[in-house]
């Protein structure tokens, strides 16, 4: 049994407390809003983020006190919107046990840095690399909610804190694997999203599978170079985290950033999208820094190219698509 914190009750945040708890650890969840706190500590629900789930875990409670939820925390597990890491995670520095794990489960780049969540999380903690994992798969929340069977992988450069976390999340229905990539998690979580956006805008607009999977072999080949010339091994992008993921994410209407880009295909604005989506869509900050880590590294991104013009410019799917194939004929 570890005691283990989870910063962020949002849908994920809440479902890996409940795979947490199902290992039998003993499970505190940190929230910025005192009903959700309340909701979880005093009715083992999450009415808010996490309708589905009729009752928590009995092993799993909640404060909004931050000295008090990371105290005794073995593992720390951060699950909040990439965008707001940073300066949430900042309020947690010098509380977090001097031994503890820290871990991200968060899928973005920060905007105006371009960092990785690793980056942020370390960065704005004082954390050591050694102590720093990520989480990352197909895992979208309200499937491992109904405890329905997936896996994921866990990447640490200290092998020991791999395996920490993957014990420590394993249960007869979720199966973590080990990796050292973080760098390669990191960008296949962060890059699957904004393909995700591209392949719902082409559902949302009538197309069918060949386009489907066109955006998709695209955007993986897309993912695969800056991924290398990032430094990520190419393995991690055939894995589960890279095409696993980029199945699960640009196949699912539970998916939030699928159904973001379907709605813009539907016809609605950026505006309206972000009023109608239920949790974050973390493709919609991500994809202006994919092209820019792309333009500092000279590596092409034609499709997060064609997608900021969709967010910044409201451009159409037919126009997305037609900017994807540019005018030239290449090797594929
Ligand atoms: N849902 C999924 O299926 C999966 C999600 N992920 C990733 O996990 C991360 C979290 O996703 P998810 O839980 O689903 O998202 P939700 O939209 O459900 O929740 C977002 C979370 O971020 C918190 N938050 C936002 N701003 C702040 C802030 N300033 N300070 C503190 N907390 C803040 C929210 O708090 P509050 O509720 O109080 O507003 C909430 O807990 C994302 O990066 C996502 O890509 C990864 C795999 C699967
Ligand atoms: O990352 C996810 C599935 O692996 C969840 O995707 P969304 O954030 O688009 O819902």
């Amino acid at each position: 049994m570890t005691n283990v914190t989870v910063l962020g009750s949002g849908a994920w945040g809440t479902t890996f407390g409940q795979i947490l708890a199902d290992a039998g650890n003993d499970v505190t969840m940190w929230a910025i809003e005192p009903e959700i706190v309340a909701d979880i500590r005093d009715n083992h629900r999450n009415s808010y983020r996490l309708p589905v789930v009729e009752k928590l875990p009995d092993n799993m409670t909640a404060t909004g006190d931050r000295a008090e939820a990371v105290a005794h925390a073995e593992i720390i597990i951060v699950a909040i919107a990439a965008q707001f890491a940073r300066v949430a995670l900042e309020e947690f520095r010098g509380l977090i046990p001097h031994d503890a794990i820290v871990v991200s489960l968060m899928k973005g780049i920060e905007r105006n840095t371009g960092k990785r969540m690793d980056e942020v999380v370390r960065e704005a903690l004082g954390l050591p690399e050694n102590r720093f994992a990520a989480v990352s798969g197909p895992n979208l929340s309200k499937e491992i909610a109904r405890r329905e069977p997936s896996a994921t992988v866990v990447a640490s450069v200290n092998p020991y804190a791999a395996a920490r976390v993957a014990q420590a999340c394993s249960t007869s229905y979720f199966h973590p694997f080990t990796s050292t990539d973080v760098i390669g998690l990191e960008l296949c979580g962060s890059l699957k999203n904004v393909v995700a956006l591209a392949v719902g805008m082409a559902r949302g607009a009538g197309y069918g599978e060949n386009t489907a999977a066109m955006i998709e072999t695209r955007g993986l080949a897309e993912l695969t170079s800056l991924g290398k010339a990032c430094g990520a091994d190419p393995k991690t992008f055939s894995g589960l985290a890279g095409v696993g993921d980029l199945i699960a994410t640009c196949g699912s209407p539970l998916s939030r950033n699928y159904t973001f880009g379907a709605n813009l295909g539907k016809g609605m604005s950026v505006e309206e999208a972000t009023k109608a989506s239920d949790g974050v869509a973390e493709g919609v900050p991500t994809t202006a820094t994919v092209v820019a880590l792309g333009d500092k590294l000279g590596v092409p991104t034609p499709l997060a190219a064609a997608m900021t013009h969709v967010l910044e410019d409201g451009i159409s799917c037919a126009q997305m698509l037609s900017e994807l194939f540019g005018t030239e004929i290449t090797n594929e």
